[in-house]
């Protein structure tokens, strides 16, 4: 287990922070943990790694109790809210990282960490930025050039706050290729994200935190591929279909018509448990006679479900989302 907590608390003067969190992050896995502002994602992480004293709880990080020096040894952080020394190069932010990481003034030096730094620029995309001083880099820029210094001691566990905050479509595309490069490298990746699209690209696990409690956790596959909808677009459909398809339906399983075009084709909404049931609608309509057009997946269940968690009205602590999550 790369981090496991147990009840981890911590409770501003305000009142708000997180509540009793209780995570498990395996060797390999990209977890993605979501929420809207101020959910304590932020608070959580900062627990984690020992920038912050729980109230109550404990953890083990890497083997080591959180908060002990050495469970941050083999990890790799990106903070939310960051500023290199603008009048560095890349290159010079990343050795004096190294030099904060432990290594003596003559190893940050040595021609095994120019070439290692020459790696993660390269991982980051900023291979020929190296020699360029961070001031003239963009925001996106300097956003890998902190995911390149979380990299640079080839961490067991690396835990990146929001790294595409305050990143326009193409530095997030960016980051999100980077983060999609770690994962088939097999790299642990703690997230700590709002963005949808980066959690659906690259994460197997999710958690979301709301209201500095954990609503849900649960793994992706689960949450995207249960109870999803598809819009079947049908020809030859005749509105009185709808009953005697909607009753040979399975369990689980619903069906909502749209209205009839002039030509005879209308959309079907469907819901289903998984694929089997869509094939097997499939071949209850050709047994109707009606042709079919065109299967889509509803997009943005990720999205919806996002939403809905974050609605003042979803049980607090419950995990039995449709998707069958567990909290
Ligand atoms: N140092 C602090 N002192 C007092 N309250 C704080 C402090 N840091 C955070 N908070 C409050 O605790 C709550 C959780 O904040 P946190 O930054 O952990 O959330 P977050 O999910 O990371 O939010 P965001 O996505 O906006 O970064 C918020 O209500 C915030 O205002």
């Amino acid at each position: 287990m790369m981090l496991q907590t147990r009840g981890l608390t911590k409770t501003y003067a305000s009142g708000t922070g997180c509540m009793d969190i209780s995570l498990e992050i395996k060797e390999g896995q990209v977890f993605g943990l979501l929420g809207p502002n101020g959910a304590g994602k932020s608070t959580f992480v900062k627990m984690v790694i020992g920038l912050l004293t729980p109230d109550a709880g404990n953890g083990m990080l890497l083997g080591k109790p959180i908060g002990h020096p050495d469970s941050r040894r083999k990890l790799g952080y990106l903070p939310e809210l960051f500023r290199f020394q603008e009048w560095l190069t890349g290159e010079e932010v990343l050795r004096y990282h190294a030099g904060l990481s432990g290594l003596k003034l003559s190893e940050t030096r040595s021609s095994r960490m120019a070439s290692r730094i020459k790696e993660v620029l390269r991982v980051t995309g900023l291979n020929d930025r190296g020699a360029d001083r961070v001031r003239n880099y963009s925001k996106g820029m300097q956003q890998r050039l902190g995911i390149a210094c979380a990299l640079l001691m080839d961490p067991e566990l690396i835990i990146l706050d929001e790294p595409s905050s305050a990143l326009d479509p193409v530095g997030r595309y960016e980051v999100r290729q980077l983060l999609e490069r770690l994962r088939d490298e097999g790299k642990t990746v703690f997230l700590n994200t709002h963005l949808l699209e980066d959690v659906e690209a690259v994460c197997d696990e999710v958690a979301f935190l709301h209201l500095g409690k954990l609503r849900a956790v649960g793994s992706m596959r689960e949450l995207l591929h249960a109870g999803t909808s598809w819009d079947i677009t049908v020809g030859g459909w005749q509105p009185e279909l709808a009953e005697s398809v909607g009753r040979s339906l399975l369990p689980g399983m619903s069906l909502a018509a749209g209205i009839q075009e002039p030509d005879g084709s209308a959309v079907l909404r469907i819901t289903a448990q998984n694929r089997e049931q869509i094939g097997y609608l499939n071949r209850l309509l050709m047994e109707e006679g009606i042709t079919l057009y065109e299967v889509k997946p509803v997009q943005g269940r990720l999205e919806e479900w996002f939403l809905s968690m974050s609605s003042a009205a979803a049980p607090s602590g419950a995990g039995s989302v449709e998707g069958g999550l567990r909290a």
